[in-house]
C-alpha cells in the first residue's frame, strides 16, 4: 500500500472533490459517517458518556459531525470547542450546527469527566503544521494523564503525519484514520503511544494515488498475495530454486540449521550447506532435506568447492554462526571478490564487512538484513530511530544494495529511494535465531527467482506473520525462533491457498 506524505493527502482530498465534483464538506460527512459506523462497532455500550474535543480546523469539523451522527444513534454526547484564536476552517464553522450545544474554551481550565467515560479527539488533523503551542500544549498534557479511553479521529492530535513529532501529542488508545494509515504510525518513536489504530475509505479518488509517485510503503496482505506465486503442477524442484547457505563454525551450529529449516518452509527446491564437516551429521538429523557442501570456515581451502558450488547455485546467503576468526574474514574477502550470485548477508559476514570497512565491495543489488547494532558498526551511530531510517534509504542508494533494517517496525530501502515498513511481527521475535530465520527465508525466495525487493517484501511479512502465530500460541515471552518455523507453512497457506 502506498503510504502517503500530508501534502500528498490534502492533494489527494482535492483531487477527490473536482473528481467527484462534490463538496469538502460533502468529503467531510463521509468522513464522519465512516468514524461514526467503526466507532459503534467498537463501543456499542451506550452507557458510556462520549466527550467529543474539537479544535478549529476540519478535523474539528469532523468531531461536530461525529458528536450529531452518535448522539442520533443513542449515545449521550457533550461536545467542547477549543477556540485559541480567531481561524476557523469553513467548514468547522459551517459543522458547529450540526449539534445542539457545546461548551466553549477560550483558554483551557481542566473540568471534572467520569473515568468510565469516553473521549473522541478530534483537536487536530493532518493540517499541524509544528510542535504543539500554548493552550492546546497544557490541553493535551492533561488529556494524557486522564485514565479515560481516547479515540483519535484521523491522528492523535500533535502527531506529525510523516516524521517524528517534535513536540507532545495525545496518546491516542484508538485511532481510525482516513483512507489510508499515516506514516508516522509505523516509526518506533510513536508505537509506545498509539496503541491501537485502523483505517477505513472513505471513497477518495483511486485514479488519483494509481500515478502518485511515492517514497514509502506499507507492506500488507495483499501486496504479498500479489507477489506470491502460484505453483504449475507441472513444475518440479529444479524450478523451485538451488540456493547455497554458508554459515557455522565451531561453537555455531544452530543457525545453521534454523536458516536451513526456514529455507526448505518457504518452497526452495535444493539447499547445499557450507559449514564445518564436523557439523554435517548433526544438520542431516535436524534438516535431511539440504546437502552439505564445503568444510567452512576452519578449511577455507575449500574455497574451490564453494565456487563451484557458486556456479550452479542461483543464490547465496552467507554470514549467519561464520564466526569472526580471521579465517572466516578471509572467506569474506573471497566471497566479495568472486561472488556474481543474488546474495543475502547478513550477521558475521556484516561484521567483519564493517570492521574491515569493505561496504563498498558488497555486490550490487546484494541484501543485508542487519539489526540496529549491526547496522550501527556498518554506517555509524545515530541519534534516533528515524535518523537511522534515513540513513538506510540513503546507504541503499550509495551501495545499489537492499537493506533490511530488523526492529519493532522493520524497514526494508530499495536503491531507488524507496522505503517499505512492515507491520507484522511482534516483541517475543527479538529472540537468538531469528534473525537466522529470516536470512533462511530471504535465501529461499531469492533462489526461486524473486527479485530482491519481491524477496524483501516476502521474507519480512511472512517472517513477521509466522512470529505473531507463534507469539499467539506460545506467548511473546516463551517464543523462541524454532516457533517462528513452526508457522511458516500456515501463514504461506493462508495467503497463498496452497
Ligand atoms: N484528507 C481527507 O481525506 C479528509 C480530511 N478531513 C479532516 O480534515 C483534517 C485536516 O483538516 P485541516 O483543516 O487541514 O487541519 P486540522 O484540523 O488538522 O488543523 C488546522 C488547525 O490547526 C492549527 N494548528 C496547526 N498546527 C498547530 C500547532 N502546532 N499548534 C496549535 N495549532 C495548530 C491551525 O492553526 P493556525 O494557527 O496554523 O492557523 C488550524 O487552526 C484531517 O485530519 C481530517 O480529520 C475531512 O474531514 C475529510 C477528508
Ligand atoms: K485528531
Amino acid at each position: 500500500m502506498k503510504l502517503l506524505e500530508k501534502s500528498q493527502i490534502r492533494s489527494w482530498d482535492l483531487d477527490t472533490i473536482d473528481h467527484q465534483n462534490i463538496s469538502s464538506f460533502d468529503l467531510m460527512l463521509r468522513a464522519a459517517s465512516v468514524f461514526s459506523n467503526w466507532f459503534q462497532s467498537l463501543f456499542f455500550d451506550k452507557t458510556r458518556t462520549i466527550h467529543v474535543f474539537c479544535g478549529m480546523g476540519n478535523n474539528g469539523g469532523d468531531g461536530f459531525c461525529i458528536a450529531s451522527l452518535l448522539a442520533k444513534a443513542g449515545y449521550e454526547v457533550n461536545v467542547y470547542l477549543f477556540q485559541f484564536n480567531n481561524r476557523f476552517s469553513d467548514d468547522n464553522l459551517s459543522r458547529q450546527k450540526e449539534v445542539e450545544s457545546f461548551d466553549k474554551f477560550e483558554k483551557f481550565t481542566p473540568f471534572p469527566l467520569e473515568q468510565k467515560d469516553l473521549i473522541i479527539d478530534a483537536l487536530l488533523g493532518s493540517g499541524i503544521n509544528g510542535p504543539l503551542k500554548g493552550e492546546y500544549l497544557k490541553l493535551v498534557s492533561w488529556l494524557n494523564a486522564l485514565p479515560n479511553k481516547i479515540i483519535s479521529i484521523d491522528i492523535p492530535s500533535g502527531m506529525d503525519p510523516d516524521q517524528p513529532t517534535s513536540g507532545s501529542f495525545v496518546h491516542a488508545d484508538h485511532v481510525l484514520s482516513f483512507e489510508i494509515p499515516k506514516i508516522s504510525f509505523f516509526l518506533n518513536e510513536n508505537s509506545d503511544y498509539i496503541k491501537n489504530w485502523d483505517y477505513r475509505s472513505i471513497h477518495l479518488n483511486p485514479g488519483f494515488v494509481e500515478d502518485l509517485k511515492v517514497m514509502n510503503y506499507l507492506i500488507d496482505y495483499d501486496l504479498v498475495k500479489s507477489i506470491l506465486r502460484q505453483r504449475k503442477a507441472t513444475e518440479n524442484k529444479k524450478d523451485f530454486g538451488f540456493a547455497q547457505f554458508c554459515g557455522g563454525s565451531p561453537g555455531m551450529l544452530g543457525s545453521v540449521i534454523l536458516a536451513s529449516k526456514a529455507a526448505m518452509r518457504c518452497g526452495l527446491g535444493r539447499l547445499a550447506v557450507s559449514t564445518p564437516s564436523i557439523y554435517h551429521s548433526s544438520l542431516f538429523s535436524s534438516c535431511p532435506e539440504a546437502m552439505a557442501q564445503a568444510d567452512l570456515p576452519k578449511n577455507v581451502s575449500n574455497l574451490v568447492d564453494f565456487q563451484l558450488v557458486n556456479e550452479h547455485v542461483d543464490a547465496i546467503a552467507i554470514g549467519p554462526g561464520l564466526s569472526s576468526a580471521k579465517e572466516s574474514v578471509r572467506y569474506i574477502d573471497e566471497f566479495l571478490k568472486a561472488n556474481k550470485k543474488p546474495a543475502v548477508l547478513d550477521a558475521d559476514a556484516l561484521n567483519i564487512i564493517s570492521r574491515n570497512k569493505w561496504q563498498p565491495r558488497i555486490g550490487a543489488y546484494s541484501i543485508i538484513s542487519p539489526h540496529k547494532e549491526e547496522f550501527e558498526r556498518l554506517f555509524g551511530t545515530c541519534d534516533s530511530h528515524y535518523s537511522r531510517i534515513q540513513k538506510q534509504i540513503e546507504k541503499s542508494k550509495e551501495l545499489n544494495i537492499f537493506i533490511i533494517l530488523k526492529g519493532a517496525h522493520t524497514t526494508i530501502s530499495s536503491p531507488d529511494g524507496s522505503c517499505y515498513y512492515n507491520n507484522t511481527g511482534n516483541v517475543g521475535m527479538g529472540t537468538a535465531g531469528s534473525g537466522d530465520v529470516l536470512t533462511g527465508m530471504l535465501l529461499s525466495f531469492l533462489a526461486q527467482g524473486y527479485t530482491p525487493l519481491e524477496t524483501c517484501i516476502l521474507a519480512v511479512y511472512l517472517h513477521g506473520s509466522a512470529g505473531d502465530s507463534a507469539a499467539f500460541k506460545y506467548g511473546n515471552i516463551a517464543l523462541i525462533a524454532s516457533d517462528i518455523i513452526e508457522f511458516i507453512p500456515s501463514v504461506i497457506k493462508n495467503i497463498n491457498g496452497k
